[in-house]
């Protein structure tokens, strides 16, 4: 059977390590790193979201604002907002929640964001810097499939790498971020011919669709690593359950390793968001970062402790 890589656990440690680093900078820089999360509309799964970046923030030490808006703020009063965070010398970091309502533009509003104060990695700036290689912050869920992969496999360099999936969000930086491991990556999507023949080549196989039980067993080749990246809500009330891409049950049969859902990538994206805040108050003070940028640097102990 495969093994399970511990989400949970390691988003844990990685908060940890990112409380360490806030006490330090806190302590000998006077520099505090400040989140601002907003919120548009009352989206039950955002609002929990939403509560748990701001109750993470405080606990490693952070300062967190929450600003939550009705569902119908126009789109100016909340490019307003950002503009004032923006201008704020105490918030590093900014992101709005996702999804927006339908009447707000998500590019106008990813746009007006600070770059550097951009910690979902979504701005153009940004994006395209991951793309050419560069420093820029990256996105969340992405940082935390690679961590998770670097925790369980240590070094990357030379694995093929199979991201089903090609969202802005996923799919895309994923496949920068991989590439910065030396890894070859292909990116399959739901026109790719014979993903199921493509899927069985990966040594590492990402699965970020959003259609549940996607993945089958005999879709994977023995002994891959499986990253389940898919949250989708089934069911309600007592039967009410989260479900992966990966049909778990067949696939654990066949590869060697496998991120459980709920319990894998999602509680990483909050820590990385963290991390990635940390990043961006260093950066914007001038100060040396917090141990590698790259997520798959085994050398320093902020990056993944079990490796
Ligand atoms: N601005 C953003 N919006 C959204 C992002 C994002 O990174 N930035 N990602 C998702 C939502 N998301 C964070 O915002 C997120 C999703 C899931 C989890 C998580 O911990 N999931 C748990 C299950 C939780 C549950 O019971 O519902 C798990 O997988 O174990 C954290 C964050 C879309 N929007
Ligand atoms: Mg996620």
């Amino acid at each position: 059977m495969a093994t399970l890589i511990d989400g949970k656990t390691q988003a844990r440690e990685l908060r940890d390590a990112v409380a360490g680093e806030v006490q330090r900078l806190t302590h000998t820089q006077d520099v505090v790193p400040g989140l601002a999360v907003i919120l548009v509309g009352e989206d039950p799964a955002s609002q929990v979201y939403v509560r748990r970046k701001g109750q993470h923030a405080r606990e490693v030490g952070m300062r967190s604002v929450e600003h939550t808006l009705s569902a119908s703020t126009p789109q100016r009063e909340l490019l307003a907002l950002i503009a004032e965070l923006n201008a704020d010398p105490g918030v590093h970091g900014i992101l709005v929640q996702l999804p927006l309502p339908t009447h707000i533009d998500p590019e106008a509003v990813i746009h007006a964001i600070d770059p550097a104060k951009d910690v979902d990695g979504f701005h153009p700036l940004n994006v395209g810097s991951l793309a050419a290689g560069g420093k820029g912050l990256a996105p969340c869920t992405p940082l935390g499939c690679v961590r998770l992969l670097a925790s369980h496999l240590g070094e990357l360099a030379g694995r093929h790498a199979v991201i089903l999936g090609r969202s802005r969000i996923v799919g895309r930086p994923l496949a920068s971020l991989l590439l910065r491991e030396d890894c070859t990556v292909t990116v399959a999507h739901s026109r790719t011919v014979n993903l199921a023949k493509v899927c069985r080549q990966a040594d590492i196989l990402v699965a970020a669709v959003g259609q549940p039980g996607l993945v089958q067993g005999d879709w994977v080749k023995a002994g891959a690593t499986v990253i389940d990246v898919g949250i989708t809500r089934l069911g309600d009330g007592e039967e009410r359950r989260l479900v992966g891409d990966v049909d778990a049950a067949s696939v654990s049969r066949v590869a060697g390793a496998l991120t459980p859902v709920p319990g894998g990538v999602g509680p990483m994206t909050i820590a990385c968001l963290l991390h990635n805040t940390l990043i961006a108050a260093c950066r914007q003070h001038g100060l040396p970062e917090p141990s590698a940028a790259s997520p798959a640097d085994t050398s320093q102990p902020l990056v993944h402790p079990h490796a």
